[in-house]
């Protein structure tokens, strides 16, 4: 039972958000265990970005609780979750433009390093700086695109440097937000593969539309339906829930949004 409860990373009790009327999150019990690829599943509206936005605290619940290595952290702000290790893959939209993959990667390694006061000095200042980026850029191939403007990288590149730029703050829990979406068919086996060399001891909470993704990477899955937890399971018994299959997957194999 202790040994159970230690594995738990990330856990949501009774969770309930409510907008007016609305019910976008409701009693919602989740689990997400050490080392976990834990996929969110769901179709268009069930609450999947809410969840989300309740976990990185960018909204209060209207009741339940949210813990952090069994530590309370329900009223914790935002900020203050990402130092303690829950991180979402940042939206291209919060990337700098203008900015290059390195200068971009550079910006977050030394604020991570505590740097962030010195951003002005030459990048190559900073040896430990240099060294992370360097093995960033090769982990999320995106060292032959290091010096091109984010504005100007392919959309699959920009979705490796969201990712990278999360793993760059060490997250112990990475919010994966729709990796592929929008992605064009040829370049998202480049993402596939860099999410599959993920480091095993980050926790990964996978939202998904892309079922040959969840399934070919996920362990775990939990659907949600109208802000519940509909199903939960492996990704085998997932798969081939009947009800799953009615309310989500569909005939043709994806309600996809
Ligand atoms: N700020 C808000 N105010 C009012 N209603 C909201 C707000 N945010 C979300 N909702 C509603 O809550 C429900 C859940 O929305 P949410 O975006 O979390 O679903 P989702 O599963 O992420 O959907 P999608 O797959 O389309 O992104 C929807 O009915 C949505 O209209």
């Amino acid at each position: 039972m202790v040994e159970a409860l230690m594995s738990t990373v990330l856990e949501t009790r009774s969770l309930v958000k409510r907008f007016g009327g609305l019910v976008a999150t409701n009693e919602v019990s989740l689990k997400v265990e050490k080392g976990a690829r834990h996929a969110l599943i769901g179709p268009n509206g069930a609450g999947k970005t809410t969840l989300i936005n309740l976990l990185t605290g960018v909204l209060e619940p209207s009741s339940g609780s949210i813990r952090l290595d069994g530590v309370d952290i329900t009223k914790l702000a935002a900020h203050k979750r990402v130092r303690r290790g829950i991180v979402r893959t940042f939206q291209i939209n919060q990337l700098f433009s203008e900015l290059t993959p390195l200068t971009s990667l550079a910006l977050t390694v030394s604020a991570q390093q505590g740097l962030s006061a010195r951003w002005w000095q030459p990048l190559g200042r900073n040896g430990q700086v240099v060294v992370e980026c360097e093995r960033l850029l090769r982990q999320f191939r995106l060292d032959d695109v290091m010096d091109q403007k984010v504005s100007q990288l392919a959309y699959g590149k920009r979705r490796l440097l969201e990712i990278a730029t999360a793993i760059a703050c060490k997250p112990r829990v990475l919010l994966l937000d729709e990796p592929v979406a929008g992605v064009p068919e040829g370049e998202r086996q480049e993402i596939f593969d860099t999410i599959g060399a993920l480091p095993e001891d980050v926790s990964v909470l996978l939202i998904e539309h892309d079922m040959d993704l969840v399934f070919n990477y996920a362990r775990t899955v939990s659907v949600l339906v109208n802000g519940a937890v509909f199903a939960e399971g492996d990704v085998q018994s997932i798969s081939r829930d009947p009800r799953v299959k009615a309310v989500y997957l569909g005939e043709s194999g994806g309600a996809h949004g």
